[in-house]
């Protein structure tokens, strides 16, 4: 047996090969110790993917692992370097407050990222104190499972230990540390990183290790950088169509908070909506609206056009040509993200096939909803259950004349009504984490150290689309819509 397919203890099977790009990309260095780790959540499901012994991890040597006491055995951890546009600024940045413990080889033959985040200082660090708050890393790993469940890429969390010690924020704050699983952490701003610290070397070594670690099937085309290109847009051209269809803001749709692989990173200010609005924003720094709901999938292209130009020199050897062949990529994400934007909105509605009136009776809806202030959710919900009089249109003229219209239209198809009900089901959660739910878990977890609402609410959100009876509680709107409940989002 190859030494490569020896587990350790614990079920780590790490390897780096992260660790072969040039050494600009990162620096080695070991996660810093905290006081007294306390495991406070732990995610078994995903430990057994990732073939890891939950029991082992649970212990006090395990947790130990966890809080970055004790590096496993044969890991070499290192931070990683990148940089990006922060609200549209560019910086150096890096992972100022996290390490790669490594990649684990998981029982199925993936290769997946293992971080501890809030690990302590870097030389990326700043003026940070490498430090992450409990209440973000609980909210962290809520968020991100309940985005899995509900079938969209992402960053996975496995576990939250509090670290005994408090962090320095607007007031002092319990410390905690998330180990968090990924694809990767190969990121745009990583990129950013080698078109501006690196020559050409590095860039091709960084397209290269990003082509063979998602992307093989590209490795033997004409030009893999332009088809690397075409593939991150068109996972992005994915991924943003699956926010906006579920009423997900990012928040902090930074450069360096868009992966190369296409999962969702970095749940920062984010939340789902409830009343629907575009112009939706949770970030209190986020004064001009810049990510707004509305605003994501145009905010996406951005970064991609910043992404495309680390890449020029790869994609021809003429600028011109280059970038000409990047507009024209760029011009493809526009069109496939509204393609996979409108054929999710038609299962929404239980439409199975295309008729030209779709746009407008989609549109429709939107602008009644936003007139009106209705709740994204628990819209599609009545209307997947058959009960547009729970709804906050129902009664209206408008909402009437749109409903016997959305009607005929179910009744032109063949497929039949009970099979436009399932494809809704499938469609339309009827559980997302609802920002009032949210802050309770996070409450009872950080102010009363009762981690069970957490562990409740994660169940709940662990099976979105069954329309289970124990979810009802979950469903609820907020009393108050106009209050939009997110607090422990901060860093
Ligand atoms: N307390 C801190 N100490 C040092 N660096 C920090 C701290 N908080 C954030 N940073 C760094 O600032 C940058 C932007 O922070 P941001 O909050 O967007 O990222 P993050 O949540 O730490 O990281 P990620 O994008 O990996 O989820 C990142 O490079 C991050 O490592």
């Amino acid at each position: 047996m190859a030494s490569n397919e020896q587990k350790t203890a614990y079920g780590w099977k790490l390897e780096s090969s992260y660790a072969e790009l040039p050494d600009i990309f990162y620096t080695k260095l070991n996660p810093w110790p905290v006081r007294s780790p306390k495991l406070v959540i732990f995610n078994d499901g995903l430990a057994a993917e990732l073939g890891l012994n939950s029991e082992e991890l649970k212990t006090e040597e395990g947790t130990a692992m966890l809080a970055g006491n004790r590096v496993p055995e044969g890991a070499e951890p290192l931070a990683q370097a990148y940089a990006g546009h922060q609200f549209g600024g560019f910086t150096m940045l890096g992972d100022g407050r996290a390490v790669l413990l490594g990649e684990q080889i998981t029982p199925g033959g993936s290769r997946l990222d293992i971080q501890l985040k809030g690990s302590g200082r870097t030389p990326y660090s700043r003026g940070g104190d490498g430090r992450a708050a409990l209440g973000p890393m609980l909210r962290e790993f809520i968020i991100s499972e309940a985005m899995h469940a509900l079938g969209i890429p992402t960053t996975r969390s496995l576990a939250v230990v509090a670290t005994g010690e408090e962090v320095a924020r607007e007031t002092y704050l319990p410390g905690a540390v998330l180990t968090r699983v990924a694809a990767s952490h190969l990121r745009f701003g990583t990129f950013q990183f080698a078109a501006y610290k690196g020559g050409t070397e590095e860039r091709k070594a960084l397209a290269d290790y990003a082509i063979r670690r998602h992307y093989p099937e590209l490795e033997s085309v004409d030009n893999p950088y332009i088809a690397l290109l075409e593939a991150v847009a068109q996972r992005h051209a994915s991924l943003v169509a699956k926010w906006q269809l579920v009423g997900f803001v990012h928040g902090v749709m930074n450069t360096d908070n868009m992966t190369i692989s296409g999962e969702t990173i970095d749940y920062g200010p984010c939340a789902f909506i409830d009343t629907y609005d575009p112009a939706t924003v949770f970030s209190s720094i986020d004064q001009q609206g810049r990510y707004a709901f509305g605003n994501q999938p145009q905010i996406a292209g951005w970064n991609l056009a910043r992404f495309a130009e680390t890449l020029l020199p790869l994609l021809a050897d003429e600028q011109d040509k280059a970038v000409k062949i990047a507009q024209s990529v760029l011009k493809e994400y526009i069109e496939s993200y509204y393609a996979n934007w409108l054929a999710g909105m038609r299962s929404k509605l239980g439409l199975f096939n295309v008729e030209a009136e779709d746009e407008s009776l989609i549109g429709g809806l939107l602008e009644l909803m936003h007139e009106h202030g209705a709740d994204f959710t628990n819209m599609f919900r009545a209307l997947t259950l058959g009960r547009p009089e729970e709804t906050a249109l129902a009664g209206r003229k408008a909402f009437n004349e749109w409903h016997e219209k959305w009607q005929a239209r179910l009744d032109r198809q063949e497929e039949g009504r009970d099979a436009a009900v399932e494809l809704m089901k499938a469609s339309n959660p009827n559980v997302i984490p609802l920002n009032h739910r949210v802050e309770e878990a996070l409450t009872a977890a950080v102010e009363h150290n009762d981690f069970t609402v957490m562990e409740r609410l994660l169940a709940a959100l662990s099976a979105p689309y069954s329309y289970s009876a124990e979810q009802n509680p979950y469903t609820q709107p907020p009393a108050d819509p106009d209050n939009p409940y997110v607090t422990f989002c901060g860093t």
